[in-house]
Formats: structure tokens, sequence, C-alpha cells
């Protein structure tokens, strides 16, 4: 049996679990597929689930902490007899999944890329050090695993699940949280957006970036950046596409003065439709684009934002 842990924003999964659905289905040579939503208030995230998974189970524990998604995880991979466990990686399950891991007695292939079995082991790529270097691993099972998010095709629903509520026997806190305040992000979350517009240093100062965040509330998107703005200090490393920062696919990525570097590439070249902006004809970010402008981004971007007021109009 294979086990998703499976995200979600207290109403619905999160694309990293429907991620992670699709790479459970692609391991079905090592066994069925269920999922465990954990939290609280679950009934509509289960209710979502049951369609794409055989059995979910239910663990609801309350906020938040790695103590206790480590136990539930824990508790139901031990129901439904998982030998492998995939979650979706991120700062989160960076916390949790080691000590699953060690629970099970398990290995950890962490911020997978892509996953595949030959039987009895399951291999998986990722980056390494300091994402310089792609590497094959391997490991036998139990097994633990978790994919980055943006490398991998959607799961689609797949019939009716069942529903199991699950007793977790929690660990006594270490630490307790005394508060809990959540940020009120504006907009849409970067890996999640279905439009994302990137400036890159071709865009001259950290100012110009009010065009490019103008553009991306027009699209309903999300504002992406290099890691050359990055490290200028003229956008949070949050927004920062690449190999060293966010893997995003969304359905249209506009990419305004960016050279694309291969490790700005690695970030970004599954999104379905990319558009560049470029004063220089022979930058990289061409070779991938479907739809390029040669053209100075300080008169294409002003146009391009008139254009969709237009359009919205
Ligand atoms: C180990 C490692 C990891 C890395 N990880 C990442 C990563 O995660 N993400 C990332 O982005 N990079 C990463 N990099 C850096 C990467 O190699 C590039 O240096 C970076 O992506 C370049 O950013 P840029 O395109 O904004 O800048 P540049 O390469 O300087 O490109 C600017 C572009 O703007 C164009 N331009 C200039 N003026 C205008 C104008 N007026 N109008 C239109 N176009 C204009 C230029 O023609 C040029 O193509 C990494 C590098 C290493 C070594």
């Amino acid at each position: 049996m294979i086990l998703v842990v499976l995200e979600h924003d207290g109403t619905r999964l999160r694309k990293g679990a429907l991620e992670a659905i699709t790479r459970a289905r692609q391991l079905s040579a090592l066994g069925d597929v269920s999922g465990v939503v954990i939290g609280e208030n679950l009934a509509s995230v289960a209710e979502e689930a049951r369609r794409y998974v055989g059995t979910v189970y239910v663990a609801e524990v309350g906020a938040y902490t790695a103590e206790k998604w480590a136990a539930a995880a824990y508790a139901a991979a031990q129901r439904a007899g998982a030998k492998v466990v995939i979650a979706t990686g991120g700062r989160q399950s960076r916390s949790w999944t080691p000590r699953l891991a060690y629970r099970l007695g398990a290995g950890l292939l962490e911020d997978t890329l892509e996953t595949s079995t030959d039987g009895s082991r399951v291999i998986a790529s990722r980056y390494s050090f300091l994402n310089r270097v792609t590497e094959k691993q391997a490991a036998g099972l139990p097994v633990v695993i978790t994919a980055k998010p943006n490398t991998t095709p959607l799961a689609e629903p797949q019939g009716e699940g069942s529903v199991e509520r699950l007793s977790v026997e929690l660990p006594a806190a270490k630490v307790e949280v005394l508060e809990r305040v959540t940020e009120q992000k504006k907009g849409v979350s970067l890996t999640e957006a279905t439009i994302v517009v990137t400036g890159g240093r071709g865009l001259g100062s950290p100012e110009a970036f009010a065009g490019v965040e103008q553009l991306a509330d027009l699209l309903g998107g999300a504002v992406g950046a290099t890691r050359a703005v990055v490290d200028a200090g003229w956008r949070p490393y949050g927004e920062q596409v690449g190999q060293t920062g966010k893997t995003v696919q969304p359905n249209a990525y506009i990419a305004l003065a960016v050279s694309g570097a291969v490790q700005h590439q690695a970030g970004m070249n599954k999104s379905k439709y990319i558009v560049a902006v470029n004063k220089d004809a022979e930058a990289p970010i061409f070779k991938i684009a479907d739809y390029g402008i040669v053209g100075d981004v300080h008169q294409v971007l002003p146009a391009l934002i008139e254009a969709t007021k237009k359009l919205k109009d």
C-alpha cells in the first residue's frame, strides 16, 4: 500500500497534493493508493480526497506541529499497512518527514524531482549540494518520499473512495505554540498561480517592479523574480524562481527582461505557455518561449498593461 499525506488549505486539497497522488500512481507496482488528511475541520477536504484515493484516513489533530503530523502520518501508515509514504516537499514537510521516517525505520528521499520503481526499490532524482548537482538515489522499503512542488502533472479524480476516521496517539508536546498570527498575503501564491509574471535584472531597478505587480494583479497572477534580482535585494527570496528558488508550472509564464539562464529555466520550463520580453534577440529565454517580443521592457510592459486593461473593460 502507498499512503499519500494530502496537503490542503483547510477547505481544498492543494495542488501539491494532486501532484503527490500522481507520484503514488506512478509507483502503483508497489501497491494501491490511499491518503490521509491531517489537521482540523477536515470534512470537506476528506470529501474531495475520496475522489482520488481508495481510502482517506482522517486525522483530526488540531493545528500544525511537526510532532503531531509525524504521529498522524505514522498512525495512518500503520493502519494502511503502507510501505511507501509520499508527501509534498516544502518547509513544513522538511520538519515532520524525518520524524516519520525514523519511527517507520524508513529511508527518506527528499525533494524528489521524479520517482520510479524497479519493483523492490524506489529510484528518485533530486538536486543536491546546494542545487549544483542532480543526483539519482535508490531506497528499499519502507520509504518516505517528498515530491518537489510543480514537478509532476496533477492527478485527475478516479472513483469514490471510503473515509475512515483515525485515532492518533499524540506525543506530549515538547514545544507549546503560544500564539499563531497568519500573515495576510496579497494575491495568489507563486507555486499555485496559473499565471506568473517574472521580472529580471534587465528591469533596471526595484521601482520598475511596480509594473510587474500591476500586470500580475490585472491577470490574477503572482510575481516572480530571478536570482539576480533577489541577490540585489530588489525582491524577497520567496519570489525567486529557479533551481535554488521555487519551481512553478503555471498556464502562462511571462518573463520580463529575464535572460533565461539554465538555473532559472529549471524552475519554470514546465510552464504551459512561456512569453518572453527581452531586448536581446539572442537571449536564451527565446529558445524555450512560445511567444517572444524583442524590445525594451520599459516600452513593452506599459503596452501590455494597457492592452490587458482594455481586454478587461
Ligand atoms: C548554483 C546556481 C543556482 C542558481 N539558481 C538560480 C535560481 O534559482 N533562479 C535564477 O533565476 N537564477 C539562478 N542562478 C543564477 C542564474 O545563473 C542567472 O545569473 C540569473 O538567472 C540571471 O538573472 P536575470 O535573467 O535577471 O539577469 P541577467 O542574466 O543579467 O539578464 C537580464 C536580461 O535582461 C535583458 N534586458 C536588459 N535590459 C533590458 C530592457 N531594457 N528591456 C528588455 N530586456 C532587457 C538582457 O538582454 C538580459 O537578457 C543560479 C546560479 C547558480 C550558479
